[in-house]
């Protein structure tokens, strides 16, 4: 990475707004899965062994511009002074005099969390004047927020214009990770896009045909590619807006002479639920009324061997409506190969990482990627402006 990291800075005494990606999951004011704030730890650590005094921001949510008590960022302080076997203080606020006068208090290695900075309208706005103001708390900053890297906010990417900006440890490994992975990939390179945001994805699976070997398409993106070869899909997820570009793709894969497969079965139900009555049958064969949750067992053997078969997977998105246990043996069966395969593997996604869990497969994984929206704006080749915002070496 061209950009420089917090190891190329002095620390020592300096008062260091960190931007991190506290979004974790909530469940009655308790944190349900605590990666993101765990990712986070070794650049926590490096600061406070090396001397910094540790000013943490995040968003949790989409409170838009307005406190909201259940978005604050008190559950993920807690969890955090736990982590560290520390103190960790925490604001209610994330700019102003009670927020100023917290931080003066702060000595060498010691820690405060700011309240969620998506609580100010300037957040989100990537107002310049609310971005000062964050800053006025700071001599330094560093993001390790790849999560929220995509996205051109005050706290990721406006405070960066008034201090020093580099990079944590986590944004640091995780652009290295999926850097290396997607420059010069190893070969044979699979790509396994599936889940069901067809808009979001779908621009992504441009990208990964000039890319990857092969691509591996399944959940519920796989309909508009069945709905756009002329065949019945019933009650399917599909993206109408999407069907000359799906079409586009499987022309494209032919054209370039990579290796492009879609689903040949699939689970279809008669509705959508644990109790609904369910059949395999071939892709092209669903009947009027029924919905396709999942990829069938002749596509689970298919992809399970060119996963196996491969030195690198990047795996977004799940085959199938994992949530449901009669729908999850698509996943299911993708994530034990990624877990055994001998090649690398990359999961990005929040669902594909919660079914890696679920299945407690997760350990077996090369690299499970804090960032969903993040991961795959890199994956298409966009420039991520919490990053661009940094400091060059
Ligand atoms: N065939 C399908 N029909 C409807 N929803 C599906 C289907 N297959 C997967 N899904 C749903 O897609 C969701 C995940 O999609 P997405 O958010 O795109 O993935 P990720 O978070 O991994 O990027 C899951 O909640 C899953 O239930
Ligand atoms: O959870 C996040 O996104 P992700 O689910 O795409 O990984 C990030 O914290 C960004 O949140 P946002 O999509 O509300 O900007």
């Amino acid at each position: 990475m061209n950009k420089k990291s917090v190891r190329d800075v002095e620390v020592k005494g300096k008062r260091v707004f960190m931007r991190v990606d506290f979004n974790v999951p909530l469940e009655d004011g308790k944190i349900t899965d605590d990666t993101r704030i765990r990712e986070t730890l070794p650049t926590i650590k490096y600061l406070i062994e090396h001397g910094a005094k540790v000013i943490l921001a995040s968003h949790l949510g989409r409170p838009n511009g307005q406190f909201v008590d259940s978005m604050r960022l008190t559950p993920a302080a807690v969890r955090l002074s736990e982590l560290l076997g520390q103190p960790v203080a925490k604001a209610d606020e994330a700019i102003g005099d009670a927020v100023k006068a917290q931080v003066a208090e702060l000595g060498e290695g010691d820690v405060l969390v700011l309240e969620n900075v998506r609580f100010y309208p300037g957040e989100e706005k990537n107002d310049p004047e609310f971005a000062k103001q964050l800053s006025e708390l700071a001599d330094l900053f560093v993001n390790d927020a790849f999560g929220a890297a995509h996205r051109a906010h005050a706290s990721t990417e406006g405070i960066a214009h008034f201090l020093p900006a580099v990079s944590g440890l986590l944004m640091e490994k995780e652009l290295s990770v999926l850097g290396k992975a997607l420059t010069n990939p190893e070969r044979p390179f699979t790509a396994i896009i599936g889940g069901s945001k067809v808009k979001d994805k779908i621009d992504v699976i441009d990208h990964l045909l000039t890319l990857a070997d092969n691509v591996l398409i399944g959940g519920g993106l796989s309909y508009t590619f069945t709905k756009a070869q002329g065949f019945e899909i019933g009650e399917s997820l599909v993206d109408n807006s999407k069907i000359d570009a799906a079409l586009g793709f499987i022309e494209k894969a032919k054209a370039l002479g990579k290796n492009f497969v879609l689903p040949v079965d699939v689970v279809v139900a008669d509705k959508f639920g644990a109790d609904a009555n369910t059949k395999i049958v071939p892709f092209n064969e669903i009947p009027a009324g029924w919905m396709g949750l999942d990829i069938g067992p002749k596509t689970r053997a298919i992809y399970a061997d060119i996963i196996k078969n491969s030195k690198l997977v990047v795996w977004n998105g799940p085959m199938g409506v994992f949530e449901i246990d009669i729908f999850a043996e698509g996943t299911l069966a993708v994530a034990q190969a990624c877990a055994t395969t001998e090649g690398y593997t990359v999961i990005g996604g929040g669902d594909s990482a919660a079914a890696a869990e679920k299945f407690h497969l997760a350990e077996q994984m090369d690299h499970i990627s804090t960032g969903g929206g993040a991961s795959l704006e890199f994956m298409e080749g966009k420039a991520l402006p919490g990053v661009e915002a940094l400091n060059d070496k």
